[in-house]
């Protein structure tokens, strides 16, 4: 766990990358301790690979520096080699040797005496659970396999960082997750600092103990999954992680006035167009009785009437789609299990009201 006494096992300050006078790479900073896993999380081409490299060394920065446990290995003046930085490497296409066995493969970036590599090269793979197959070659093995091959590879040097970019993207679904959680649990067992690059917010919630998130070359929002998740910084930093519903209003009075009731707008001036955002699993149905629906309440605010325009059971849940009957705008819910209303039904939405985020328009 991270030790506030002692420099962070990584840290990264005011990383800059342009290419061809457009920077990809704003300004970035980062602190990870040891046994600590940070997802750099973001769509594809913000900048999370190009981060990496300049860290693990094979791409300069035009500014910013990277410290490793305290010490300066880079910046525009300094420069570590890459083979010097104690850094282990893990991507997609994780490439063994085909041409060497897996004891070979595992064994290829130890120093030292032949006794010490081999016992070295053992213990990750019985760790990994692939001691029997120390002799097979690569082709013989499983996807899954050749995987944790890499993993123990990049982490028999005892690398103090390791940097992993979309390592488990090559998997079949069903082994991913038993993947991950392995993966996970040897990092952890090593102390080693990681910084895991995805575009799959389900792998860093999975994996993280920080998120930091990144859009057009800047970490935009930072912080364990659950805040990340909890208290997003924008619209984008909602819709990143999952389907949202926006309702449009003006703020008066520090509130903003909906069909769902008002919404605290504090800060905010009147006359400021505001968006409140809420996921689809944060709105409960009512059936309709004769006209009414339930009473108001603190914390799900004012019922509103939408008619159903589409139903669909998706397995763990159903997808409900309704035209508000106030405004003719469309919202979703999901609800838990079967629920697959007909088509022209009444019902009742309500919101939780302490998951809706109130943003001014034009944020995120
Ligand atoms: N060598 C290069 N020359 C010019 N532009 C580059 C180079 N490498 C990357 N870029 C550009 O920099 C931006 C960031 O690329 P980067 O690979 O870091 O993004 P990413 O977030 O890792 O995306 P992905 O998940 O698709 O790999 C992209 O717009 C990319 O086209």
């Amino acid at each position: 766990m991270t030790d506030n006494t002692q420099p962070p096992r990584l840290e990264i300050r005011n990383l800059v990358r342009r290419y061809e006078g457009r920077v990809v790479v704003d300004d970035v900073s980062l602190r990870i301790g040891a046994g600590q896993v940070t997802c750099l999380l973001g769509p594809s081409g913000c900048g999370k690979s190009t981060t990496l490299r300049m860290i693990a060394g094979v791409e300069m920065q035009d500014a910013g520096e990277i410290h490793v446990d305290g010490r300066l290995i880079c910046d525009t003046v300094v420069r570590v080699p890459p083979e010097r930085r104690q850094i282990g490497l893990m991507f997609q296409d994780f490439a063994l040797f085909p041409h060497l066995s897996v004891a070979d493969n595992v064994a290829f970036g130890l120093k030292g005496a032949k006794e010490e590599r081999r016992a070295r090269v053992e213990e990750l793979l019985d760790r990994v659970d692939l001691l029997r197959h120390i002799d097979a070659y690569p082709h013989e093995l499983s996807g899954g396999e050749q995987q944790r091959v890499a993993l123990a590879r990049a982490l028999a040097p005892r690398p103090r960082i390791m940097l992993m970019d979309e390592p488990f993207s090559g998997l079949d679904n069903r082994l991913r997750d038993g993947i991950r959680d392995e993966t996970l649990r040897l990092l952890k067992e090593e102390d080693t600092a990681v910084l895991l690059v995805t575009h799959e917010p389900d792998e860093a919630m999975r994996m993280a103990d920080e998120i930091a998130l990144m859009r057009r070359g800047r970490i935009v929002q930072q912080g364990a999954p659950y805040n990340v998740y909890t208290r997003p910084v924008d619209k984008a930093a909602v819709a990143f992680f999952s389907d949202i519903n926006v309702l449009r209003a003006q703020v008066n009075g520090a509130l903003a006035q909906t069909p769902f009731g008002q919404f605290l707008a504090p800060g905010l001036p009147d006359g400021t167009d505001v968006e409140i955002v809420f996921r689809p699993q944060h709105v409960k149905l009512d059936f309709d009785r004769g006209g009414r629906g339930p009473l108001p309440t603190p914390s799900d605010g004012v019922p509103a009437r939408g008619i159903v325009e589409r139903a669909r059971f998706l397995g763990n849940e159903s997808l409900v789609e309704f035209r508000m009957a106030s405004d003719g705008s469309r919202l979703t819910a999901t609800v838990p299990n079967v629920f697959v209303p007909q088509t022209g039904r009444v019902m009742w939405l309500t919101v939780r009201r302490d998951r809706c985020f109130v943003f001014p328009l034009g944020r995120g």
